[in-house]
């Protein structure tokens, strides 16, 4: 039967299907009970149609439950997945807005809560991309669906990488992984042409065996045209300086934004 013209009974009863399907192959059996609120009729949906694509085989424990996202374990096609579910009962979607806005990517979006959510996930999805193809460690971003988006999973034995907050680090690995950020924020800026808008020890995760940053987190990112793209640059670099200052890090705010505008050394 074609969506739409089904009637109500049978919609309830793919719903309840796809509970059913996510419920028998869920890891941990806490998730659902936890996280009610994310799975409103719309997005179960969309985690069906991701089911029946073969991309989402299992849905597993709970990873994060942030300001406006949801993250999930999840079984792949051959890997583990992250699944980030954007809730559609998010109450920062002003914000959002302002983001999406400035953004000429976006520029037919309708402005009503849920195009933006979705136009959200793109974004996010697609800055992903970006950043991949410049180069720079980040979860390699799969599909996106409505709210829903499935990146690699970055972690081993289904545990998420830890945070750079949450690693004691010695001085010269944390002098090392500062070097490494800076390069990244240098790659995004001159390749991708992005800013990512929200960088701090928060939403870069440690690969614990060789120590590389990992960028997440890029919903907010923007491109240079966006009339803030200068204003989030100083402030992601002030983040990073800020927190890397007890690694007797060298730098000024302004050397650093040289550092990451500067076109003139690439090989
Ligand atoms: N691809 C991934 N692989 C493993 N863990 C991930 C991945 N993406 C996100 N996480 C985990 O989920 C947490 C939250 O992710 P993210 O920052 O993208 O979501 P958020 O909802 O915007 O969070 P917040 O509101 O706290 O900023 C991360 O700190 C990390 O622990």
């Amino acid at each position: 039967m074609k969506e739409g013209k089904e009637g109500l009974d049978t919609k309830v009863k793919r719903l309840d299907t796809a509970v059913d399907k996510l419920r028998i192959k869920r890891k941990d059996s806490n998730t659902l009970k936890v996280t009610e609120n994310v799975f409103d009729d719309a997005t179960l949906k969309s985690l069906y149609t991701l089911s029946n694509k073969g991309i989402v085989q299992a849905l597993g424990g709970s990873i994060s439950t942030g300001k406006e996202a949801n993250v999930f374990l999840g079984e792949g096609e051959e890997h583990d997945i992250a699944i980030k579910i954007y809730r559609i009962s998010s109450s920062t979607f002003r914000s959002m807005e302002d983001y999406i806005l400035g953004d000429p990517r976006f520029t037919n979006i309708r402005h009503n809560k849920r195009d933006i959510i979705f136009a959200w996930t793109k974004k996010e999805f697609r800055n992903l991309i970006r950043a991949n193809e410049a180069g720079i460690r980040v979860p390699v971003p799969i599909i996106t669906e409505r709210n829903i988006l499935i990146m690699e999973f970055m972690g081993e034995n289904e545990k998420p990488f830890p945070a750079l907050k949450d690693m004691r680090l010695e001085l010269e690995d944390g002098k090392q992984i500062f070097e490494t950020i800076i390069d990244d924020m240098h790659k995004l800026y001159t390749k991708a042409s992005l800013v990512h808008g929200d960088l701090s020890e928060y939403n870069i995760l440690i690969d614990t065996n060789d120590l590389t940053p990992i960028m997440i987190d890029m919903g907010q990112s923007v491109t240079l045209e966006h009339p803030r793209a200068d204003i989030f640059l100083k402030r992601d670099i002030e983040n990073i300086l800020r927190y890397f200052k007890r690694f007797k890090i060298d730098e000024t705010p302004e050397s650093v934004y040289k550092r990451i505008k500067n076109t003139g050394n690439e090989n």
